[in-house]
């Protein structure tokens, strides 16, 4: 099972990797890893299993915070409506997204970033996402709210790119145009 000591932290040249696609269909191996990505948020939502093995509650893990090279995530949250949201993604690529943004009020963490950096994270409100499912067959999904901002934070993990760097240098807290707080 995956537990924090398998998440690389800030530093890992994998954080700031562009990472490679996954090749379609999928191997066994990139089947379970991504099976096991999915199955470590579960665990870690789990206050009993958290606490047995020291995990940190995630919503989202994209695998170079495994240090791996390929582009594939998990995210499992659910929505202001108290909708799951539960995908284990392959090759995800948002294909559309709203003019308007959207972020989370309380600013954002990051299972890889072992301290608090305060700060709105501009998004966009809504994003649709193509990508291969477990299976290897293809998915659109169209998300709004938070389960918009944690794919967009684990896409960025397959770009190279850290929560923070989309945070204001001069004003973190100043509420970017034209967007709104999801949370
Ligand atoms: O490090 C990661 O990629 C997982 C992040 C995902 C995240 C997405 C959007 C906004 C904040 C974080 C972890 O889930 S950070 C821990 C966490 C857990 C529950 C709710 C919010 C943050
Ligand atoms: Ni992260």
């Amino acid at each position: 099972m995956i537990t924090m000591d398998d998440i690389v932290r800030e530093g890992h040249p994998m954080l700031r990797t562009v990472t490679k696609e996954v090749p379609i269909p999928p191997t066994t191996e990139d089947q379970e890893t991504l099976k096991e990505m999915l199955q470590f948020l579960k665990n870690s939502q789990d206050e009993e299993t958290a606490e047995k093995y020291n995990l940190r509650p995630g919503v989202g893990l994209a695998a170079p915070q495994l240090g791996l090279d390929k582009r594939m995530l998990a995210i499992h949250v659910e929505d202001i409506k108290g909708k799951l949201h539960s995908y284990a993604l392959f090759n995800p690529k948002i294909v559309s997204h709203s003019v308007e943004g959207g972020y989370l009020s309380s600013g954002e963490g990051c299972l890889s970033v072992d301290r608090e950096v305060p700060g709105i994270v501009p998004r966009h409100a809504r994003v649709t996402v193509k990508a291969y499912d477990i299976d290897g067959n293809q998915v659109k999904l169209r998300l709004k709210g938070y389960p918009a901002i944690v794919i967009q934070h684990e896409i960025d993990h397959l770009n190279g790119v850290m929560f923070y760097d989309h945070i204001n240098e001069e004003n973190p807290f100043h509420p970017p145009e034209n967007a709104k707080p999801v949370d």
